[in-house]
């Protein structure tokens, strides 16, 4: 998979994933992460890349004609379509479905907007999707776009050993993970739960799949559909409740 990301600060994202999994896909070749710097395509000795709102109002806004250029040279790079998204407070959130979407794609183009935003005009003529990695305001668009990079780095097939792939359940079934444990077996700060020392690997997978029908419920209900579970995980989505609240 190639991702570009045009930035002011394409360094940063390059960082970003230069460590662990994500350094490593890299490193396989499973992911290639390319840079494209607006400022680079901005005419004149002042190189502009923004400029004020019309309207009035606080801030600059991004110019069109070099975040343009650096999109086309990025498209250029590869003779694969690419897929441009802009990360934005204004997109669709982010969610691990979205990821493995777009992790399946042949190329992403990232634009990272600074300042107040960028130009409408270029987001209508260039940009295939609007994405937010929540709703706050960031300074730059490029920690988001080291967000998605990171997150479809891992989906790349290779880029996980078994052990990590584990955390893959995580949002599989679109719940939140159960709680994991690993040694000393008894801690000033508490026990493992026994069922998981019990090598019962069916009474593990059971366990399992309670704590996270349960955590969902607890803390984010919303991701939980009942009405679509199925008798077995409603029945453990029971008991957790009866545990929890006796
Ligand atoms: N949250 C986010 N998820 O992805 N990107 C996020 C982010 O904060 N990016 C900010 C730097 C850039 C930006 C873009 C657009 C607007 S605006 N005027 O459209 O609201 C404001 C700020």
């Amino acid at each position: 998979m190639r991702v570009d990301v045009v930035s002011l600060f394409p360094e940063f994202v390059a960082q970003c994933a230069a460590f662990g999994v994500v350094g490593r896909a890299q490193e396989r070749g499973l992911l290639s992460l390319h840079g494209w710097n607006p400022r680079d395509y901005a005419p004149g000795n002042y190189r502009r890349v923004d400029d004020r709102p019309f309207g009035g109002g606080p801030g600059m806004v991004m110019l069109i004609d070099p975040l343009h250029d650096a999109i086309e040279a990025a498209r250029a790079a590869d003779p694969r379509e690419a897929k441009v998204v802009y990360l934005t407070p204004q997109g669709a959130r982010l969610t691990q479905a979205k990821v493995r979407e777009l992790a399946a794609h042949p190329r992403l183009i990232l634009l990272c907007g600074r300042y107040e935003g960028v130009d409408e005009r270029l987001i209508e003529a260039e940009v295939d999707e609007e994405l937010s990695i929540g709703d706050y305001v960031l300074s730059g668009g490029e920690l988001a776009a080291a967000v998605v990079v990171d997150a479809v780095a891992r989906l790349q097939e290779g880029a996980l050993n078994d052990a990590e792939s584990a955390a893959q359940d995580s949002f599989e079934h679109g719940l939140l993970d159960c709680p994991h444990y690993t040694r000393p077996v008894e801690h000033p700060l508490g026990h493992v739960p026994e069922v998981l020392l019990s090598g019962n690997h069916a009474e593990i997978a059971r366990w399992r799949r309670m704590e996270s029908l349960g955590r969902t419920w607890l803390r984010r209900p919303d991701l939980l559909d009942e009405q679509a579970l199925g008798k077995a995980d409603r029945a453990l989505l029971d008991a957790f409740r009866a545990r929890y609240l006796q």
